[in-house]
């Protein structure tokens, strides 16, 4: 499930948005999910709702948006506990992963982009960050009284944000695709004088001395008139050296970073292992670049034996991609990475030790299960024998019970997809790389199949990568959970 209170709120559930009620009833959503995991009392969503002087049916009306609140999450989860409102006393808490709600994915990015010392990276994941806003935060649901209570540290936040990086965007020498979008910012928050210093610099590098200087003097003059004050020295310092033409102004010479100059750490800022020789894949910088987009930049992690790692993230993140880098289909653009092992520059080797089950496995409808998974054992040279055993124990280990002589056409989806895990285990890997394991199955079939991967890693020791969009999976099965975002990693982290 997704939350958006950068602009309207709303659910999603898929593609389906849920039904969160009248206004104020969104609004005590909205004001759970600013607080997502932290217990809210519910005087305090009375005094939020009915700053004023609230009915006397204050307290009862909150319970009752509460009590539809639960159902419509319920609901629109198929019972998977992807998110829940609970009660402690008199207070209520909305448990959720905080990274399916924009404003705390928002700040998250925002937090990784001032570690990122690559002004590129650090300008494009501000951004991407950026573009989470659609509008004032929650914009159709708050009063002004509550949206100064709430909101403003958010304004704030997003404005710094932007302030950021437009300097990044400076120092990248992009003055005159800025200066449009910094003219507009000063007019709309004439006293922030870190916007008006960006503005009169990106003038002065597009060659506009006059309108440099004008925008300085436009600014002290409303300083002193609507606040009575001096401008910041930035402000001045900045028109001295434009009056004596400073070179320390100009322009950076843009050049493309060569390879060293590339970032090679990723920020990673709630998980960090040690080297262990536990490690099972070590992954360093790997990325992946078709034509002028890197699908995968940068991506450093490590799993151990026995770890399900979650590789979340929206479409066009790059799960697939790295899927299939760490597979040996796809050949890095830069980076490396070993499993068990291996080095990934020794493919065959590699395809010893890794199980696949990709994104849109086919499987022949004419074999029945059996002879499907008994081929690809003779694939990795197992003897006639040998293969025929080692199907019928993977197909039982799989939960397929009595249905090896059916044909493969016949099957359902999720058949199909335990199949396909089966497949994935045949050369008994240590690691096994599944992309969207339960894409098409009903909410029942996903669980099944989810702790059919969860027993299997368990019971082999077996290291697991699981690309997802879906939040609740990684909640459900796994140990840790990378973050992936436009190719980057954007967080790391442990699952508790
Ligand atoms: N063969 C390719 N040629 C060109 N661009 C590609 C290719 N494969 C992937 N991309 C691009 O790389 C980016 C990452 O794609 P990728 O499929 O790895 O993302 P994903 O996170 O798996 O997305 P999804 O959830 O939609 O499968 C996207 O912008 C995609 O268009």
């Amino acid at each position: 499930m997704e939350f958006q209170l950068l602009g309207a709120v709303e659910a999603w559930e898929q593609k389906s948005q849920l039904d969160l009620g009248p206004r104020k009833q969104r609004f005590t959503f909205a004001v759970l999910a600013l607080h997502a995991n932290q217990l809210v009392p519910v005087d305090r969503l009375v005094d939020l709702t009915w700053p004023a002087r609230p009915p006397r049916t204050a307290h009862h009306a909150i319970h009752v948006s509460v009590s539809r609140l639960r159902r419509a999450i319920a609901d629109a989860g198929a019972g998977r506990c992807d998110a829940d409102i609970i009660t402690r006393g008199s207070a209520y808490m909305l448990k959720v992963n905080p990274l399916s709600i924009d404003v705390h994915r928002f700040r998250a990015v925002v937090r990784g982009a001032r570690e990122e010392t690559d002004d590129t990276v650090k300008a494009s994941l501000l951004r991407h960050a950026l573009s989470m806003w659609h509008g004032p935060p929650l914009a159709d649901v708050t009063t002004p009284d509550a949206a100064a209570v709430l909101c403003h540290g958010l304004e704030e936040a997003r404005l710094a944000a932007l302030e950021e990086c437009l300097d990044a965007e400076l120092r990248l020498g992009r003055h005159a695709s800025v200066v449009d979008e910094l003219t507009d910012l000063v007019a709309e928050h004439p006293y922030r004088q870190r916007l008006q210093a960006l503005l009169m610099l990106a003038l002065y590098r597009c060659g506009r001395v006059t309108d440099a200087l004008d925008a300085y003097r436009a600014a002290r003059a409303r300083l002193a008139d609507e606040q009575a004050l001096e401008p910041e020295s930035r402000l001045s310092d900045l028109q001295r050296a434009i009056l004596c033409a400073d070179p320390a102004l100009d322009a950076p010479l843009v050049r493309s970073p060569s390879r060293t100059q590339l970032p090679h750490e990723i920020w990673s800022f709630v998980r960090t292992e040690p080297f262990s020789e536990d490690v099972v894949v070590d992954v360093r910088d790997l990325s992946k670049c078709y034509g002028a987009t890197w699908a995968v930049n940068g991506l450093t992690f490590t799993a151990r034996k026995g770890e399900v790692l979650g590789l979340l993230g929206p479409n066009g993140a790059g799960k697939t991609t790295t899927l299939r880098m760490l597979s040996t289909v796809v050949a890095p653009t830069r980076g490396q990475f070993c499993v068990a092992g291996v080095p990934g520059t020794r493919h065959n080797d590699v395809r010893k030790v890794v199980g696949v089950l990709p994104e849109n496995a086919g499987c022949p409808g004419h074999q029945t299960g059996l002879e499907f998974l008994a081929y690809h054992a003779r694939l990795f040279g197992h003897s006639r024998g040998e293969a025929r055993d080692r199907a019928a124990r993977l197909f039982a280990l799989v939960g397929l019970g009595d249905g090896g002589g059916a044909r493969i056409a016949t099957y359902s989806r999720g058949m199909r997809q335990r199949l396909g895990l089966a497949r994935a285990l045949v050369n008994d890997p240590a690691v096994v790389l599944l992309d969207e394991p339960t894409i098409g199955l009903d909410p029942p079939g996903q669980r099944d199949v989810l702790t059919l991967i969860r027993t299997i890693a368990e019971a082999r020791g077996l290291t697991v990568l699981l690309a997802t969009h879906a939040v609740p999976e990684v909640e459900r099965i796994c140990t840790g959970v990378l973050i992936l975002e436009r190719g980057r990693l954007v967080s790391n982290q442990v699952m508790t």
